[in-house]
C-alpha cells in the first residue's frame, strides 16, 4: 500500500528548521518507516530572499549526504518560499504547519495557522505561559485540527525502550528522581540580542532546556505505572540571574508526585553537568540512569540500588537504543505527526496536551517566582 503523504508548511529558516527540514529529507525506511511520507509544500521566512536562500540550499544538497534522497524523491517538488508566515498558513497545498520561531512567537505562529485551518506541531517550550495555550488548545478543539508540541525526544528509539523497562516492574516503586540539562553555553562570547540571551525572545535556560528534564520527569515519573497523581506541583524553585541581560543562567525546581516521589530539575547555561547521567530515576529494586544528551539520548543503564543489598537488581547493565544513521532525530516526531492526521486524531498519545500542559505550569510557577527580566513577560494569549 502506497504510504501517508503529509505537506508541511515550514515557519522560519533558522537553526532548528533546518535540522527539521533535513530529516524530512530522509528516506523513511532508514528508520524502518514505510506507513508514512513526508512532502515540504512551502517555507515561509520573514523575507523572501531567505526563504529562497534555505529552499535552494536544501536542493543543493550534495549526493554523499542522506537528506539527498528527499532532494531526489520529490520531497521538495514544487515548493514555494515565501516571504510572510500567512502566505504559507493560507496555502491549499498544505496540510500541517511546523513551527520553529523563538519562544515568544509560537503562541501567535500557531494561533495564526490554526485559525487558517492547518494542522501544527509547534517547538518547544509549547508558549510562554499557559494562558496561551489553553487558547490554542481551545481553537484546535474548536477545528478539529492536530495540535502538538514538537517534544522529538518522546520519539526517539530510547524513549521506548525506558518505557518498557518501566511497564515490566522490574525496577519497581520509584523512591527518588532527579534531571538536568546543562551546558558550557559562551554566554559572554554572543551578542546580548541572542534568543538564548536576551529577555524580549524569552532568553535564559529556563524556557530553552527546562522542557528537557521535563520529559525525563514525565517519562519516568508521570507516566510510571505506579504514580497515581495526575497534577504534580512544583513545591520551590530557585533560578540565578545572567547579570548582562536579567535573564535566567541556571533554573532549579522540586515537583512531588504525591504518593510516588519527588523529583529535583535542573537546568543551566553556565556549566556542563555530569555527561554520563542526565536523569536518574531511583526505585526499590534498582536505579534507571539515562544518558547524556537529554534531548537525544541514545543509551540507558540500570544499577543495583547504591547501599545493602535490598535491591532485585544486582548486576549493572547498558543498553543502547540509537537513532537511525542519517537522521538528526527528529524524523520520528514528524512521522508521528503524519500518523495522527491519517487517523484524524487532534493530539498524540505520547504527547497529549494534558502533559504540555503540567510541564507549561511548572515553567509558569519557576518564571513568575523568580528575579529574572522574563519573570513579568506577557505571552500574546486573547489578541
Ligand atoms: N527541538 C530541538 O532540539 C530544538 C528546539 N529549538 C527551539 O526552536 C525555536 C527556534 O530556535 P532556533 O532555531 O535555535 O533559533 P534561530 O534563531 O536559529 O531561528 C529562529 C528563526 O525564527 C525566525 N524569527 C522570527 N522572528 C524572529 C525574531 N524576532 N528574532 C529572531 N528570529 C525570528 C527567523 O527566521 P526567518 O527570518 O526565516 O523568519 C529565525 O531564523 C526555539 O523555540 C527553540 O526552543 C531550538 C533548538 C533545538
Ligand atoms: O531544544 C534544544 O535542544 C538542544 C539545545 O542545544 C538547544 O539549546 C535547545 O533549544
Amino acid at each position: 500500500m502506497a504510504p501517508f503523504t503529509i505537506r508541511w508548511g515550514i515557519i522560519s529558516t533558522g537553526g532548528i528548521s533546518t535540522k527539521f527540514v533535513h530529516d524530512l529529507l530522509v528516506d523513511p525506511s532508514s528508520r524502518e518507516v514505510s506507513d508514512v511520507a513526508h512532502k515540504i509544500s512551502a517555507v515561509g521566512s520573514r523575507s523572501v530572499e531567505s526563504a529562497q536562500k534555505f529552499v535552494d540550499k536544501f536542493k543543493a544538497t550534495p549526493e554523499n549526504e542522506s537528506a539527498a534522497w528527499g532532494v531526489k524523491n520529490g520531497v521538495l517538488e514544487g515548493v514555494k518560499a515565501v516571504g510572510t508566515y500567512q502566505e504559507v498558513y493560507n496555502d491549499p497545498d498544505v496540510d500541517v504547519i511546523y513551527v520553529g520561531t523563538p519562544h515568544t512567537l509560537h503562541h501567535r505562529n500557531t494561533k495564526d495557522a490554526l485559525l487558517a485551518g492547518k494542522h501544527v506541531l509547534c517547538e518547544k517550550p509549547f508558549t510562554l505561559e499557559s494562558a496561551e495555550l489553553e487558547e490554542l488548545i481551545a481553537i484546535a478543539k474548536d477545528k478539529n485540527l492536530f495540535l502538538m508540541e514538537a517534544v522529538w525526544t518522546r520519539y526517539h528509539p530510547l524513549a521506548y525502550a525506558v518505557e518498557e523497562v518501566l511497564k515490566s516492574g522490574k525496577l519497581g516503586k520509584p523512591k527518588r528522581f532527579s534531571a538536568d540539562f546543562s551546558m558550557d553555553f559562551p554566554l559572554d562570547d554572543k551578542p546580548t540580542s541572542h534568543r538564548m540571551l536576551d529577555p524580549a525572545l524569552g532568553g535564559g535556560s529556563l524556557l530553552d532546556m527546562g522542557p528537557y528534564p521535563s520529559v525525563w520527569a514525565m517519562l519516568l515519573v508521570h507516566r510510571n505505572p505506579h504514580n497515581k497523581d495526575t497534577d504534580p506541583k512544583v513545591l520551590t524553585s530557585h533560578q540565578t540571574v545572567y547579570e548582562k541581560t536579567d535573564v535566567d543562567i541556571n533554573s532549579r525546581w522540586l515537583v512531588e508526585w504525591k504518593g510516588t516521589c519527588q523529583g529535583q530539575l535542573m537546568t543551566d547555561l553556565g556549566s556542563a553537568g555530569f555527561q554520563e547521567a542526565t536523569a536518574v530515576l531511583q526505585c526499590e529494586e534498582g536505579d534507571l540512569v539515562i544518558e547524556y544528551p537529554p534531548y537525544r539520548s541514545e543509551a540507558y543503564q540500570i544499577h543495583p540500588r547504591p547501599e545493602r543489598d535490598i535491591g532485585a537488581i544486582k548486576e549493572k547493565s547498558r543498553h543502547h537504543h540509537p537513532i537511525a544513521e542519517g537522521n538528526n532525530g527528529m524524523s520520528y516526531e514528524a512521522d508521528e505527526v503524519a500518523r495522527c492526521i491519517r487517523d484524524k486524531k487532534t493530539q498524540s498519545d505520547r504527547m497529549p496536551w494534558e502533559e504540555s500542559k503540567i510541564t507549561q505550569g511548572w515553567l509558569d510557577v519557576v518564571r513568575t517566582a523568580g528575579p529574572t527580566a522574563t519573570a513579568h513577560l506577557k505571552g500574546t494569549a486573547g489578541q
